[in-house]
């Protein structure tokens, strides 16, 4: 593990230096993904590395542990509540009072697509790079918003199973509740990955390590998969 926070580490710094960027913009969920991908950022380049908080109608705990990363590893952060955007947003859009317990996804798609709103406005500001959370866990299936949080510059654990993460995010110091409590998207009340994927992060690192699954985690896979591979293309052009 100290081998592979060393080179992420250094790759980050080579990336900024290449596109001449001076930092790193990171979302701060409180989640363990952007945990690690900000100490990372934060170890890159120790002076140029801003943290972005952006409850949206979200758990007021996960605000709570995002600080504490902040906090804990010294990193600059802006809280940026954008619950009134987002209300605004649903009302013009449909109609309708936004309702946090309701399983929308045109709608709570809304809620990353402001995240990264968000985060390019800072990057531009500050001169830095967005750097995104994605691991190769959810890469492999596409569970994430297509231009939302999967609008991102770089993505410095994209090679990373999620097993792999918390081995790393044991290593950097990552604060025991945010390893421990279970991995959400924090997108309606409740949210659970691994329930709403249908299938564990065990299961799904096994199968993309190892290719060893039962019928169920593969045929899972394979849909979930083909079904957002679209998100990880560029934009459709006429061949002619
Ligand atoms: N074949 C195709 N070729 C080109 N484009 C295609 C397409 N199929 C759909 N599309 C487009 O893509 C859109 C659907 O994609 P998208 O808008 O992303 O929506 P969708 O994949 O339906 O929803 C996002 C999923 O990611 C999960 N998520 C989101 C954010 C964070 C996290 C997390 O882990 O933290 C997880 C979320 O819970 C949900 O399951 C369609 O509305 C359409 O515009
Ligand atoms: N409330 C929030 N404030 C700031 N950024 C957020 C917030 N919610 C989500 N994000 C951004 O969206 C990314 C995707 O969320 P995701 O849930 O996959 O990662 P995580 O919360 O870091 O880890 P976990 O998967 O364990 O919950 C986050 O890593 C973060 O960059
Ligand atoms: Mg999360």
């Amino acid at each position: 593990m100290h081998l592979l926070a060393e080179r992420l580490t250094e790759w980050l710094r080579e990336q900024a230096a290449e596109r001449g960027a001076r930092g790193y913009v990171v979302g701060l969920s409180g989640g363990i993904d952007s945990a690690v991908t900000a100490v990372l950022c934060k170890r890159a380049c120790p002076d140029s590395v801003l943290g972005v908080i952006m409850p949206c109608y979200s758990n007021p705990q996960d605000a709570e542990d995002a600080r504490l990363v902040a906090r804990t590893f010294d990193i600059p952060f802006k809280e940026i509540v954008l619950d009134g955007p987002y209300a605004l947003l649903v009302r013009l859009l449909t109609g309708e009072d936004c309702n946090v317990e309701k399983k929308d996804l045109s709608i709570i798609n809304i809620k990353p697509r402001l995240r990264m709103i968000t985060l390019y406005f800072y990057a531009s500001r500050l001169q830095y790079l967005v750097a995104g959370t994605g691991n190769r866990s959810e890469l492999t299936v596409g569970y994430f918003t297509k231009y939302g949080d999967g609008g991102v510059d770089l993505l410095p654990i994209g090679n990373l199973v999620k097993r792999q993460v918390y081995e790393l995010a044991e290593y950097l110091g990552i604060p025991r509740r945010i390893i421990e409590k279970p991995p959400s998207a924090g997108l309606w009340v409740g949210q659970n990955d691994e329930a709403e994927m249908g299938i564990t992060y065990q299961e799904l690192d096994e199968f993309i390590l190892t290719g060893k699954a039962d019928d169920r985690v593969r045929e899972v896979v394979k849909c979930l998969a083909a079904k957002n591979a679209h998100k990880k293309q560029m934009p459709a052009l006429p061949p002619f």
